[in-house]
């Protein structure tokens, strides 16, 4: 009989820098600089109403929702505070049954209602998002519902109306820059200028993305160097990016189409990815200010195929043809 051993490691949550650093009172939170003013307005005055954040991805939301719960309850804010994933669960039925379960308790010391942080809400039907509007009604009196997504477009209007609305964007380099110096000291660890610049390029806005490519390339290297950055990332060069563009505005559309190929190869990037560095890039080719606008509307469109299941590969081929036919254009 052969017995097989599983070791199992767990990382200490202090050894996953994104829990290590993530905000542990408003005041920590980088950027988003309206929302937290007005966060810390509900703290002052002990009162929430149910809140609906929307924005792109590991820019905050959850950050600010545990911050503003900490803030709020001190202490008891454990056993105040719950937070589900409503993509995670089978269905609205274990959600409701988790914040039946959760609302069923009175709140813990002073605290006036218990916060239920729900993510990711945009995952569920419209159908199971009618049934989450009757039990927010049903437990308003003890709890309040923070509803986070990342298409404000996707929640019903029913919750939205029933929601203070708080529009997160993505964070801008200086904020980048602030929570990688944080590290910087934190860690001990040296940024190089170029690192900085690289960590602020492969973010995109995205502080979860800044921060996991820190402590990637800290893995290779002591100095955080562009090179180590972009060798634990998988994220292209901007200059291979600008090389695969200008070929095609060149009009070697074949040749740009296989710089494509090898990208696609080398880094596994997603479609969605070679748009965004496409969309990175392009300002700095030195374009006329209407090709500009023509390719970022085309920009804009290939961004919204994808995201509603569009074909990866064609859409960004279809990109590149754009690139050459303005390309074209400019040198009649
Ligand atoms: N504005 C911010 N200030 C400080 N840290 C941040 C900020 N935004 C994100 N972070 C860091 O990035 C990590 C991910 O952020 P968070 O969980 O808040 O993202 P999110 O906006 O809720 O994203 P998702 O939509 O994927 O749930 C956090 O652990 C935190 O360390």
């Amino acid at each position: 009989m052969t017995i097989i051993v599983v070791e199992v490691i767990e990382m200490a949550s202090d050894d996953v820098w994104t829990e290590k650093y993530r905000p542990k009172t408003l005041d920590e939170v980088i950027g988003q600089e309206q929302i937290v003013r007005r966060l810390k307005s509900y703290v002052k005055t002990g009162n929430l109403p149910h809140l609906l954040f929307s924005g792109p991805p590991g820019v905050g939301k959850t950050a600010c929702a545990v911050a503003l719960a900490k803030d709020m309850f001190g202490d008891t804010w454990q056993n105040n505070f719950t937070e589900l994933n409503a993509s995670d669960e089978r269905g609205i039925d274990v959600v409701r049954n988790n914040i039946k379960n959760f609302a069923r308790t009175a709140p813990l010391g002073d605290a006036r209602f218990k916060i239920i942080f729900l993510d990711e809400a945009d995952a569920l039907t419209s159908d199971a998002q009618s049934a989450l509007r009757r039990t927010m009604e049903r437990y308003t009196a003890t709890c309040r519902f923070i509803i986070s997504c990342n298409y404000s477009s996707k929640i019903i209007e029913p919750i939205q109306s029933r929601c203070a609305v708080y529009r997160f964007g993505p964070l801008g380099p200086k904020d980048i820059e602030t929570m990688a110096r944080r590290i910087e000291k934190g860690e001990g660890i040296k940024i190089t200028k170029d690192g900085l610049d690289a960590i602020i390029y492969v973010a995109r806005g995205d502080m979860r993305r800044a921060v996991n490519a820190l402590q990637s390339a800290s893995t290779v290297s002591k100095d955080i160097t562009a090179e180590a950055v972009y060798e634990t990332t998988s994220t292209a060069r901007p200059k291979e990016i600008e090389e695969m563009l200008k070929l095609a505005l060149n009009g070697q559309f074949m040749d740009s189409r296989n710089k494509l190929d090898d990208l696609l190869i080398k880094y596994g990037l997603s479609g969605s990815d070679i748009i965004d560095q496409i969309y990175a890039s392009m300002f700095s080719l030195g374009l006329d200010e209407d090709v500009l606008v023509a390719l970022v509307d085309r920009i804009g469109e290939a961004d919204f195929r994808l995201t509603e299941g569009g074909n990866e590969r064609i859409q960004v081929e279809a990109l590149l043809a754009h690139f050459k036919m303005h390309g074209e254009a400019m040198k009649k």
